[in-house]
């Protein structure tokens, strides 16, 4: 390597992580099919996909760990990413430590890697430890720790040089919901002093809450890039209606197309809005038990955008991801 490369000033980079055209193939398989991707600086970027949809290889050619067999990247303004090592965390989706480090040595060691001096990094390999509830543990061998804990220890490691790019590879996979938390709020105060986050899940209340934009990826290609709410817009708000009476003239003013359970009926919110629906409910006296309008979560999107197949492997919320 020719050292260290001096990147565009990160105050006239616009983008982090751009990619044009990317595409990876293994054998005829298309694991990245013509991928677009621009992470702007400062964000925190998720990119949601089932298993096998082309994350990891995606990242893996953006960081220029493995080159693309079509397109272009650049990271931090620069064309060849490995120049930029220490300017990046990575933390890969294959997790591992050397089991007879002290848990202070390990991070202090990945920063070495990054260039960081081993001095410097055990000053903040212990200053993490302690400000993530793992004081006690640095001078344990990482074979003591338990598996969520030495996954925060490579967490930390991944963190310690101070990088303006991080790059996470499931990183919530194997955290137990307290440490899923955890992992959220490291990420917030990252994205809070300038450092730009794009990580790969398969939990989508993960990209929800962090993200400020996601792409969907599956079969190797995007299916949605923009911000979650932009998601969530793609679906109609869901309309919940519950009568006491069971038919009246106002019964035309319900879309056709509703599902109906007994009295409730349920559909999509009419293009001209509730309005027009209420005055025909209180006009024909149809009695309104209750009444809710609810717009669809990132989930719902993910399925009408990737498909019920990509999102069988999807895990909707935190409590439902298997904790460590
Ligand atoms: N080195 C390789 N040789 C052959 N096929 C590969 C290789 N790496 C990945 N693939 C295939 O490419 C596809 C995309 O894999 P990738 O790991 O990028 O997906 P992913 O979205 O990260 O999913 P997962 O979370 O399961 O790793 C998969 O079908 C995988 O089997």
């Amino acid at each position: 390597m020719n050292g260290v490369s001096d990147p565009v000033s990160p105050n006239h980079l616009s983008y982090a992580v751009e990619g044009h055209g990317l595409v990876k193939r293994f054998g005829d398989f298309h694991a990245v099919d013509g991928i677009d991707i621009a992470v702007p600086v400062g964000s925190i970027y998720g990119i949601l996909g089932p298993n096998g949809a082309g994350k990891t290889t995606l990242l893996r050619m953006l960081l220029g760990i493995i080159d693309p067999d079509g397109g272009h990247r650049r990271l931090l303004g620069e064309a060849q990413p490995l120049k930029l090592a220490r300017a990046i965390g990575y933390l890969p989706e294959e997790r591992g430590l050397y089991p007879a480090m002290k848990a202070v040595e390990a991070i202090a060691f990945m920063g070495a890697l990054r260039g960081l001096p081993l001095r410097e990094g055990r000053r903040r390999g212990r200053a993490l430890l302690e400000d993530h509830g793992l004081g006690e543990a640095a001078d344990k061998p990482v074979r003591a720790l338990s598996k969520g804990m030495a996954q925060t220890v490579q967490l930390l490691g991944t963190i310690v040089h101070a990088p303006r790019l991080i790059v996470l590879d499931e990183p919530f996979s194997g955290l137990d919901a307290i440490n899923q938390g955890k992992l959220e709020a490291l990420i917030r105060r990252q994205a809070a002093d300038g450092v730009t986050i794009l990580f790969s899940t398969h939990v989508i209340a993960h990209a929800e809450r962090l993200c400020e934009r996601i792409a969907i990826v599956a079969g190797g290609r995007i299916r949605f890039e923009g911000s979650v709410g932009a998601a969530r817009d793609r679906l109609r708000p869901q309309v919940r209606l519950e009568t006491r009476r069971s038919d009246g003239p106002w019964r035309a003013a319900v879309p056709a197309d509703a599902l109906v359970e007994g009295n409730v009926w349920s559909f999509p919110l009419p293009l001209d809005g509730i309005e027009p629906l209420l005055k025909a409910l209180v006009d024909g006296d149809a009695g309104i038990e209750s009444l809710s309008i609810e717009r669809p979560g990132l989930h719902d999107a993910f399925v009408a955008i990737a498909g019920a197949e990509a999102a069988r492997d999807m895990v909707p919320a935190i409590d439902e991801e298997d904790g460590a």
